[in-house]
């Protein structure tokens, strides 16, 4: 990939910063026309690259059309696969065109191409192309429009969507009323907001963006500083990685991490966390853990320096050492498997002036003490909830609808970064910056996952700037999940597995 083309893969855009930016090549002089061509000429040829992958020869293909753009780029296509001899047929739902559609419309019909219903189109035709809407979707399909897309998916035809599968919000990935289920998305010039959210995955299957050749100062010009949203490329987490190595080099230039985590309940947490952070390659490690844990946990991590800890009658962390010198670590990281009844261990870590990871209990402990408490902290804090956590936490902001407002919302009202895990984990730093993991595997929905992420993220931190370090524990983290599920299905990606993958997708990327 050019350099260009690694920078486009990263912006992430709303329908009105997208508008925006077409507008100003349209000023530019660019006409309106010429672009419709040139995008629907590429998607004809990865369209017709697809169906050749799939194995679908000269299939019958039925075109649907919407009011707007979205339905001039679909009979674009339309019209070029007819001219190349496929057996073409048009649906339109809707009577009247937007100009330039009207106008594609009726070259097509001059061509011969034929006009049908929607119940004739799918009795005719093998597999379909969604031109309904694109972003100028606004408000939710109703009516026969809506029964139209019921059927549509109930056809169970092979589905094409341009830009986006209709229905979809542009930024929020909900489903606006109804929504077409594609199998695979052309995301058309800069990624879409919804082609990252988690409400709009069922719908999007699967995505790739067609690369227009928008200039990338366009791009600069629209984008405000404030509200920027980037896409974690592998070739953006990877580089950021503290590799190679300088030749000369001593284990505190790879920082000292120290993790508190587990209790008598969730001992194996604390060894999850461990092995995490050591494959992130932090020069030391250590974890303070109930005193009794300590025999379980020098045979797992024999390079860590476990430091025991007074346990409450429960088997939690009754309190951290007074001998605790905070100076010699560049991160901590608290959480996993405590239990609430380590409570007493947080107000001395949020004095601290080290950069601070709370996850799992750590973030129950937060949500009883108040999350104003961050404000005062002097170093960077870093929260890593999932859904259940984040409502405990922001019992205002609803994580389930518009996953990007919802963390930026939550990063600026705490002054933290703030990863919301999922199927597209979305993290929002303090500046407004939200950064989307593309990819990543159900196989991941288990017990101790999360814990791994916590040390593999520690041991970042204690390398990296936060905010990068963050960017790249999260895309390695869900690849390690995705080439493990490859590798032992997704039943076999158990958390210890989990860690046993993290090396080698680094080793692959790199080689
Ligand atoms: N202008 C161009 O030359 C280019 C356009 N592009 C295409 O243009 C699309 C955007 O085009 P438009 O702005 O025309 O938007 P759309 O094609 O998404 O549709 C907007 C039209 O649908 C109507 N509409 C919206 N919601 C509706 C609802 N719920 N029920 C019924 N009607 C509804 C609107 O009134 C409007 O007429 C992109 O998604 C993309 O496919 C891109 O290919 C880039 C180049
Ligand atoms: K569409």
């Amino acid at each position: 990939m050019t350099d260009r083309q690694n920078q486009i893969s990263e912006v992430v855009v709303t329908a009105a910063e997208m508008r925006a930016i077409e507008n100003r090549l349209f000023a530019a002089g660019m006409p309106v026309a010429a672009l419709m061509e040139k995008v629907a000429g590429l998607v004809t040829r990865r369209m017709r690259a697809e169906w050749e992958r799939l194995g679908l020869t000269l299939p019958k293909v039925g075109v649907i059309v919407g009011p707007g753009h979205n339905g001039g780029d679909a009979l674009v296509i339309a019209r070029e696969l007819y001219l190349q001899g496929y057996d073409v047929a048009v649906t339109q739902p809707l009577g009247k065109l937007k100009e330039l559609t009207q106008s594609h419309a009726e070259y097509g019909k001059s061509l011969g191409i034929p006009w049908l219903s929607l119940e004739e189109l799918l009795q005719s035709c093998d597999l379909l192309i969604d031109g309904l809407f694109g972003f100028g979707l606004e408000r939710p399909i109703s009516g026969d429009l809506a029964e139209q897309v019921a059927q549509i998916n109930q056809s169970k035809k092979r589905v094409f969507s341009i830009d986006l599968p209709s229905g979809i919000h542009t930024d929020t990935g909900e489903v606006l009323g109804c929504a077409i289920r594609a199998d695979y998305t052309f995301c058309l010039g800069l990624w879409k907001r919804a082609c990252l959210q988690d409400g709009a995955l069922e719908f999007l299957g699967k995505v790739e963006l067609v690369d227009f050749g928008i200039p990338l100062g366009d791009i600069e010009a629209v984008l405000a500083e404030s509200s920027r949203c980037y896409r974690i490329t592998g070739q953006r987490a990877i580089a950021a990685l503290p590799l190679p190595r300088p030749l000369l080099f001593h284990k505190y230039k790879a920082g000292h991490l120290l993790l508190v985590c587990g209790s008598q309940e969730y001992a194996g947490s604390a060894i999850l966390t461990g092995l995490g952070a050591r494959a992130s390659g932090v020069g030391m490690l250590s974890i303070a853990v109930p005193q009794s844990l300590k025999p379980l946990l020098v045979p797992q991590l024999p390079e860590a320096l476990i430091i025991p800890c007074p346990e409450t009658d429960t088997g939690a962390i009754a309190e951290l050492p007074d001998t605790l010198n905070w100076d010699k670590y560049q991160a901590i990281a608290c959480g996993p498997g405590i239990t609430r009844s380590a409570a007493s261990i947080l107000p001395p870590l949020l004095q601290t002036s080290q950069p601070l990871i709370l996850d799992a209990d750590g973030l129950n402990l937060l949500s009883d003490l108040g999350i104003s408490l961050l404000k005062g902290r002097s170093a960077p804090t870093l929260l890593t909830p999932h859904a259940g956590e984040f409502k405990r936490l922001f019992p205002e902001i609803n994580p389930t609808g518009d996953r990007i407002q919802a963390v930026r919302e939550a990063s600026q009202q705490t002054g933290a970064i703030v990863l919301l895990k999922g199927a597209r984990t979305a993290i929002g730093s303090p500046t407004g910056t939200v950064y989307l993991n593309p990819e990543s595997t159900p196989a991941l929905a288990r017990g101790g996952s999360g814990d791994v992420l916590t040390g593999l993220l520690g041991g970042l931190v204690a390398q990296l700037p936060p905010e990068i370090a963050i960017q790249s524990a999260t895309w390695w983290h869900a690849q390690a999940g995705i080439l493990a599920a490859q590798e032992r299905t997704a039943l076999g990606v158990d958390a210890f597995h989990l860690t046993q993958y993290l090396a080698p997708v680094v080793q692959r990327f790199l080689m």
